[in-house]
């Protein structure tokens, strides 16, 4: 601590050593109650003032002595002392006055002067001299004059530091000026920085926001590019699969259209086939005759071959079809024939040459199949034969379902079979009869509206197998009238009719037919006279006989091509009534006995069927339904409906494959929009990017513009503008924030909620408030939710600037600064983000312990406002942010702190450079 004192009082004026705090003097501008235009008398005061506690000075310390004030006292004295050149001692005499100086008056006035026991010793010296000089008045009036001379001059030299004292009063009182000024400068840019910090923040915030937003546009593109990999490739595969299903489908087509060519050629052919053959085997009927007449001889029986009895048919020319009896003596008669089967013959033979005939049936001819002849001469066993030798009938059926078999896949048959018989002109259902205790039936002959014949309520067998025919013979035969007569021991007394009924369909072309096969085992023709039967067995054998006399009457009629064939004379030829016309194919079987006591029956039988033969029947007539025409238009309609089916089928798979295409489209579409988005997202992207880095940019070198400026300012002690004002500009430029937010907003950019630049904002904003108005938007504009206060803010190192201006301390301070120089050049080499987080984290320590200093002092509404926001901006929180930044924030970053730090030193310089120049200053003037 450094001293100046007088006789008068002490005034004290200087730093203290133990404090960091600068201790100013009386007169400084904050201290109240004092004035520098009127500094006190430092002659009759003394008052030191101390900023231990804060530098407004309203705490100013007015003890007079302290121990540091002690030694500051006593070595301002020596200094004083020292001052004062060749004088050990000195005395101040009385000012001059024109009062008379008294030897004690003087006294006082040099123990005013010099002061203590010094004074008092030599007081009591020059006693002790006047007493040794008493009387050398000279010598003393001499003394007198020098002492009066060098009080005088020690006047002028107290004047003269008194003058100095000034001065250099008014040098404290400036340097004390600057440094309030420099501190309240300092204290704007701190908060200027704070503000500058917390718009870093708050874009350092929007740039995380939009990093991440960017991330997550970069996911879904990513996402969305897979999404459009995936779906191109689903794409091309159904692209693929459709042109395929295209190409199998028109193969497919064609392959049906040929198949269906190929089809509807085979069953051309086919039917043209069965046309041609039908037609040949028609005509191989027609040359055999419509109705063929087969001749068959019994063997004798053991009976006859017991008695002896010679034979009267001979065999010899039976390979012909001819056939001989003798007649009484050695007359012969010959009989032409279709066939003569011997007694050697067996059922296969005969029914041989039956086959070719049943074919006819399922070609839709009527055929009748009849045996003829004199009672016991084998009617039963050429039709129905036994177990082991199976007749016509089964035969006939088992051929039937043989060739239904062979056709099958172009036919398809039904077979029903019914079996009756006429007994005494009366038709009994075998089938029914064959059932024991069935009721029976009275059955007639009817006459359909196509002119077919019937018996309306006959049992009717359906037939599917050739295994279920037998059974249903066997019990038709079962039932049948049987009798014994002289001929034969079982002779059949009623005529047995075997009726199958044939539905036929081609499945081709639909085709169908309706025929009769007849099989008709008829009653033996014999004489009555012969027979010798009476009462029931003679009406049996009467009305066999009118039933056979009818049969000959049609057939008479048939053969003489009479106009009217009574066919109606008996329920016989009523029912063959369709299989003996014109239209049908007949096959009779005249069977005669080879006994010669039987020829007259014989021969009576031969010439019936003679008779039968002659007859010409013409071409037979197929038996077409009229319902044919019918089904042909059922087929057609048919057709049509499966072409029409088969068109809509085609359109619906050309609808299909329209309505792929179109998908496929509008999938290209959306994959093209997407990749247009994704190009529109990079390019907003790249713009973000040049954005912020411009952004930043612009910030610092406002902020340096701004620091320059504040350097003009300071050195032309520019007039702030009042609270009031700034106040209003700050508003002003809050809302030109939002008005240049809004700007950039409508722009292309499509920024939401974007901080205005620096420039832009810098730009509105009068350059003398520019370091007051603050470039963030704020909280209420950005919605941004204020953080907590934080407890401390003070800076570390900053305020080493503000220590008292010793040489000494200004090197420590320049020690410190290039240490924090070094420090804070750092982050221009930093890459990681590790780094970064320690240059920023050091940097932003420095920001809020200057803040946290200087604003707390300041407690405006606004200020307030600004100092919260200011604390909000923690750079904690932006090194977090930037920790989880990109590598290109990170850069952008970094150049934004090497750019504050650069400013930082230069700010640092240029106060350091300032305060040496005042230390320089003091120093001197201490030496002088
Ligand atoms: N070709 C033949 N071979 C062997 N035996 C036969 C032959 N023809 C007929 N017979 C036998 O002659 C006998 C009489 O035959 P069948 O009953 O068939 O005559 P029929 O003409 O039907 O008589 P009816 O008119 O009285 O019924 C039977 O015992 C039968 O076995």
């Amino acid at each position: 601590m450094s001293h100046f004192n007088t006789n008068q009082g002490c005034s004290v004026l200087g730093y203290s050593e133990d404090s960091p705090d600068l201790v100013i003097c009386a007169g400084s501008p904050d201290i109240p109650h004092q004035s520098y235009m009127h500094p006190p008398d430092i002659r009759h005061s003394s008052i030191e003032v101390s900023l231990e506690n804060g530098i407004n000075g309203s705490e100013m310390d007015y003890s007079p002595k302290t121990p540091a004030t002690k030694n500051s006292f006593i070595s301002l004295q020596t200094s004083v002392l020292e001052e004062i050149p060749g004088a050990t001692h000195f005395e101040l005499p009385e000012p001059p006055s024109t009062e008379s100086v008294s030897p004690n008056h003087l006294l006082a006035v040099e123990n005013s002067v010099i002061g203590g026991d010094f004074i008092e010793n030599e007081l009591s010296s020059r006693e002790q001299s006047d007493i040794r000089l008493d009387g050398d008045s000279d010598r003393l009036q001499l003394f007198y004059e020098n002492q009066k001379t060098e009080l005088s001059e020690a006047y002028r030299a107290l004047d003269e530091m008194e003058k100095k004292h000034e001065l250099k009063n008014k040098e404290c009182q400036e340097a004390w000026r600057s440094l309030k000024e420099l501190q309240n400068e300092l204290m704007r840019k701190s908060m200027h920085v704070g503000s500058l910090a917390f718009a870093i923040e708050g874009q350092v915030k929007e740039k995380g926001k939009w990093f991440s937003s960017m991330r997550d546009l970069a996911r879904k593109l990513k996402i969305l590019k897979m999404d459009h990999i995936k779906l191109s490739e689903e794409t091309l595969a159904y692209k693929k699969c459709v042109e395929d299903m295209t190409s199998v489908n028109s193969i497919i087509q064609s392959k049906f259209n040929k198949h269906i060519e190929l089809h509807e050629d085979l069953k051309m052919k086919v039917v043209d086939g069965a046309k041609e053959r039908k037609e040949l085997h028609n005509k191989i009927l027609e040359l055999k005759g419509n109705i063929r007449v087969f001749c068959r001889c019994r063997p004798l029986n053991f009976e006859e071959i017991g008695e002896g009895t010679s034979m009267a048919i001979d065999f010899e020319s039976a390979k012909d079809g001819e056939l001989t009896v003798k007649l009484n003596g050695n007359s012969k008669k010959t009989f032409k024939f279709d066939a003569v089967f011997s007694p050697k013959v067996d059922q296969a033979d005969v029914f041989e040459e039956t086959s070719s005939i049943v074919a006819s049936v399922l070609d839709g001819y009527n055929v009748c199949i009849f045996a003829y002849g004199q009672t016991g001469t084998g009617k039963t066993y050429t039709m129905e034969g036994t177990e082991g030798a199976r007749g016509v009938n089964y035969r006939t059926l088992e051929e039937l379902f043989n060739i239904i078999e062979t056709r099958k896949n172009i036919y398809s048959y039904k077979v029903s079979v019914s079996v009756f018989e006429v007994y005494n002109e009366q038709i009994r259902d075998l089938l029914i009869e064959s059932q024991p205790g069935a009721p029976t039936k009275r059955l007639d002959i009817k006459q359909s509206g196509l002119g077919m014949h019937h018996v309306p309520g006959l049992v009717e067998a359906n037939v599917t197998h050739v295994n279920e025919v037998w059974e249903v013979l066997r019990s038709g035969s079962s039932g049948r009238a049987v009798g014994s007569t002289n001929a034969n021991e079982h002779s059949s007394r009623s005529h047995c009719l075997h009726c199958v009924m044939i539905n036929g369909e081609n499945l081709l072309n639909g085709e169908s037919t309706r025929s009769k096969l007849w099989l008709v085992d008829l009653a033996g023709s014999e004489r009555l006279a012969k027979s010798e039967v009476q009462g029931e067995r003679l009406r049996e054998t009467q009305n066999i006989n009118k039933s056979l006399s009818a049969l000959g009457d049609v057939i008479s009629a048939l053969s003489t091509k009479s106009a009217h064939i009574p066919f109606r004379n008996s329920k016989l030829t009523h029912l063959l009534q369709d299989s003996l016309g014109g239209d049908s194919k007949t096959l009779m079987f005249v069977q005669i006995s080879p006994n010669e006591n039987d020829l007259s029956e014989t021969i009576c039988s031969l010439n019936f069927a003679s008779r039968v033969r002659g007859i010409e029947l013409g071409p037979a007539k197929k038996q077409v339904e009229n319902t044919e025409l019918v089904k042909y238009k059922q087929m057609v309609e048919r057709i049509k409906q499966e072409t029409k089916t088969k068109d809509f089928h085609l359109k619906k798979m050309e609808e299909t494959i329209h309505g792929l295409d179109i998908k496929i489209t509008e999938k290209d579409m959306i994959n093209r929009n997407l990749q247009e988005k994704i190009k529109e997202l990079e390019s907003q992207l790249l713009i973000e990017r040049n954005l912020a880095r411009r952004q930043v940019g612009s910030n610092m070198a406002e902020q340096q513009q701004r620091q320059i400026s504040q350097q003009d300012e300071l050195n032309s002690t520019t007039v702030r503008p009042p609270v009031s004002t700034r106040a209003n500009i700050t508003l002003k430029t809050s809302n030109e924030n939002k008005e240049l937010t809004r700007i950039l907003t409508e722009s292309n950019f499509k920024l939401p909620i974007v901080p205005p630049s620096g420039d832009a904002l810098m730009k509105h904003v009068p350059k003398h408030t520019a370091r007051r108005g603050s470039i963030c938007a704020t909280s209420d504009n950005t919605g941004r939710p204020l953080a907590t206060r934080r407890i401390s803010m003070a800076p570390a190192k900053w305020p080493l600037a503000f220590q008292p201006l010793t040489t000494i301390q200004a090197n420590e301070m320049e020690e410190k600064e290039n240490q924090g120089e070094k420090f804070l050049a750092e982050p221009t080499h930093i890459d990681s983000p590790k780094k970064l987080k320690v240059g920023t984290k050091t940097l932003g320590n420095i920001l809020r312990r200057s803040l946290q200093k200087k604003i707390y002092s300041r407690s405006s509404p606004n200020q307030q406002n600004t100092k919260r926001v200011g604390i909000n901006v923690g750079m904690e929180k932006v090194r977090i942010s930037i920790g989880s930044r990109g590598k290109t924030a990170h850069r952008v970053l970094g150049s934004t702190i090497r750019r504050a730090a650069r400013d930082s030193i230069i700010q640092k310089q240029s106060h350091r450079e300032k305060e040496i120049g005042w230390n320089t200053g003091t120093s001197v003037r201490k030496c002088i």
